[in-house]
């Protein structure tokens, strides 16, 4: 804190002048009046005498101990802040030599303008701005003793809550309230709570859509009168967080009690279950909204419901945000299920049956790539291929995965752990191989690709090991049996695959192995001890495509080059669509390939986010045993 020389001088005689006692001014009106005596002045011998008189000083000190000790004990009275204030003060004059610093505190706390600040505050923060609850009702009998009165001041924000009508009784119950929101902010309301009266209207009997009316027709304050539920189940579930594994439309589910207070979600979007003591409806946010209020979404009970079948049997009935419940409804064999991406879709079923199936199914089922040795075959084959996974719609794709969420921890890799496996997917074409073999060309100490197996001979200059591992048929299809490959095909009589035994060997090495495989592989890498994050590669908007892909060919055979066609970008930003719509839910990064150097930077800055940073990866991938 800067102060001039003469602001110091003042400060330390304000100090100084608040100091001097009284006794003090009293020493030199006694001397001036002996002065008077010597002087023959009239009646000075009396005020000398009256003036020395020792009861006069005796008085004195028990006034200056009086006002010091006023000054010194600040007045429990005081308003905060202007009470803090005094107490600062009256440190700072007790300190036997206040430094600059201190005694400019001091001149700044005594000044009247922060005086009547800090006593302007006082008076706004002790004024109560809640609402005046009315006194209660005289007349209340003695067996309403558990009746609680709430006031709630109505605002734009939703109440949070949710009501059923019981049936039987005609009683309005309180049935959740959704964390976060104002009803639970407030503390006051809670599930299961009767509601008695809404300002002053007894509510049993009525329809729930009537009570809703009420609230809704409210200004200002809104006054329950409620009789708490007396046995409230705790929380005693720590959170839990998921990635969702489908899309999900609490408007386009018929089943869901309340679509208002449903929350929407995509694949992929990471949520935080907060609530789960209902067994079909857990409530949830996502994580890094900006909104704290959860909402309602299926829990995986829900999911799993055995009576499914029977909604899809009854027609759609768009739902009411209060849907009345009869004591029967609450049990469980009469909740309907509704998640609609449990229909299965027979493609789609066989796409996903891939995985843990025998060789031979695999190899009727599905024709995997190798993008680096077949991408033509690829390419060809798109033109070709009848309505599968790339070309379904999207609501017949939501069956991808069998779960609806997959739990996640927030894992960060240990330095002595093997590098985490890179994965690139992307459609062909859009420039996968590109940026891997970039990557591994500019830095072939750190990356590194997985040496595949072929059962075609040998070509002169190549080595064991180096371009392939060559190996007989028998030993090919023994691998196949024994899944050893995450992807494997036939072309020109020979068989190509890669190992996850590869891979590891890369990893082992301590090199961050990368690869590129089709997404439906997606599920043959994705384990614990690889550990993959999965990269993938958008194509740009086919215009940026065209602008970025002037001069560039792909092999449109093994020996002919072409250039890329209008319909290429087409046929590649389609492709695009349907794969993220089918897949994105295991994607950890997505990077668009338009200008080819910010891909490569992007890609890079991506990796090292993957290795060096905290990721969200599926907790049964997690090891808990490393301290
Ligand atoms: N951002 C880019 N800008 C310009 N050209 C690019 C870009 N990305 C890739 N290319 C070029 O596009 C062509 C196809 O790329 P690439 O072979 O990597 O495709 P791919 O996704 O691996 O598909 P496939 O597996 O079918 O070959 C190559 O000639 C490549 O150099």
């Amino acid at each position: 804190m800067w102060q001039s020389v003469e602001e110091e001088s003042m400060a330390q005689s304000a100090y100084d002048d608040n100091d001097a006692g009284l006794a003090q001014v009293l020493a030199e009106v006694l001397e001036e009046v002996r002065q008077s005596i010597d002087r023959d002045i009239n009646g000075a011998d009396l005020l000398h005498s009256l003036l020395s008189a020792p009861w006069l000083y005796s008085l004195l000190r028990v006034y200056e101990c009086l006002v010091q000790h006023s000054q010194d004990a600040p007045n429990p009275y005081l308003p905060y802040s202007t009470r803090l204030s005094q107490e600062i003060t009256a440190s700072v004059r007790g300190l036997p030599a206040p430094s600059s610093d201190a005694q400019e505190l001091y001149i700044l706390l005594k000044s009247p303008h922060m005086q009547a600040l800090l006593s302007a505050h006082d008076s706004v923060a002790q004024r109560d701005y809640g609402p005046v609850l009315p006194p209660l009702p005289d007349n209340l009998s003695d067996n309403e003793e558990a009746v609680r009165i709430v006031c709630l001041v109505k605002n734009k924000q939703p109440l949070g809550a949710t009501i059923r009508k019981d049936e039987k009784t005609g009683n309005i119950f309180i049935a959740r309230v959704i964390h976060g929101g104002l009803a639970d902010r407030s503390g006051l309301l809670n599930s299961g709570d009767k509601l008695v009266e809404v300002n002053g209207q007894k509510v049993r009997g009525m329809q729930p859509e009537h009570v809703i009316n009420i609230l809704v027709r409210s200004q200002g304050n809104i006054l329950f009168k409620v009789i708490p539920n007396s046995t409230q189940p705790t929380n005693s579930q720590a959170t839990l967080y998921v990635r969702a594994m489908v899309d999900y439309s609490p408007l386009q589910d018929p089943a869901i009690p309340c679509p208002d207070v449903g929350m929407a979600f995509s694949k992929g979007d990471l949520l935080e279950i907060v609530d789960q003591r209902d067994i079909r409806w857990w409530q949830a946010r996502k994580l890094h909204s900006a909104s704290l209020c959860c909402g309602l979404i299926p829990s995986t009970n829900q999911f799993r419901h055995k009576q499914r079948e029977l909604w899809w049997s009854q027609p759609y009935q768009a739902h009411t945000c209060i849907r009345p419940l009869s004591a029967d409804d609450v049990g469980e064999e009469e909740i309907t299920d509704k998640i609609k991406c449990t229909e299965t879709d027979e493609e789609d079923f066989e796409f996903v049956s891939e995985e843990g199936e025998n060789g031979e199914h695999m190899q009727g089922l599905y024709i995997a790539g190798f993008r680096h040795s077949l991408r033509v075959w690829r390419r060809k084959s798109y033109s070709k291929r009848k309505p599968s996974c790339y070309s379904c719609s999207i609501s017949s794709c939501h069956n991808t995965s069998a779960n609806l969420y997959e739990e996640v921890v927030h894992y960060q890799r240990h330095i002595d752990d093997p590098p985490r496996l890179i994965v690139l997917i992307g459609p062909s074409g859009v420039g996968v191989n590109e940026l891997r073999r970039r990557l591994i060309k500019i830095n072939p100490n750190t990356y590194q690709g997985p040496v595949s197996y072929t059962t075609r001979p040998q070509n002169m200059g190549e080595k064991n090991g180096r371009e392939y591992h060559f190996v007989t048929k028998e030993v090919f299809a023994y691998m196949v049996v024994n899944h050893k490959f995450y992807e494997y095909e036939e072309h020109n009589g020979h068989m190509y695959g890669t190992s996850l035994d590869s891979v590891k060997d890369v990893l082992d090495n301590g090199k961050i192995c990368v690869i590129d495989i089709e997404p439906h592989c997606i599920q043959s890498v994705r384990n614990k001890m690889l550990k993959p994050y999965i990269i993938y590669v958008r194509p740009p908007s086919p215009e940026g495509m065209r602008q970025t892909r002037k001069d560039p060919h792909f092999l449109a055979n093994r020996y002919i080059k072409r250039y890329f066609h209008d319909k290429d970008f087409e046929d590649i930003e389609d492709v695009s669509r349907a794969m993220e719509a089918k897949y994105r839910q295991f994607f950890d990064c997505v990077i668009v390939n338009e200008d080819l150097q910010d891909s490569c930077m992007d890609l890079f800055t991506a990796i090292q986010h993957a290795q060096e940073e905290p990721q969200w990866i599926p907790a049964s991938w997690f090891t808990p045993d490393r301290t």
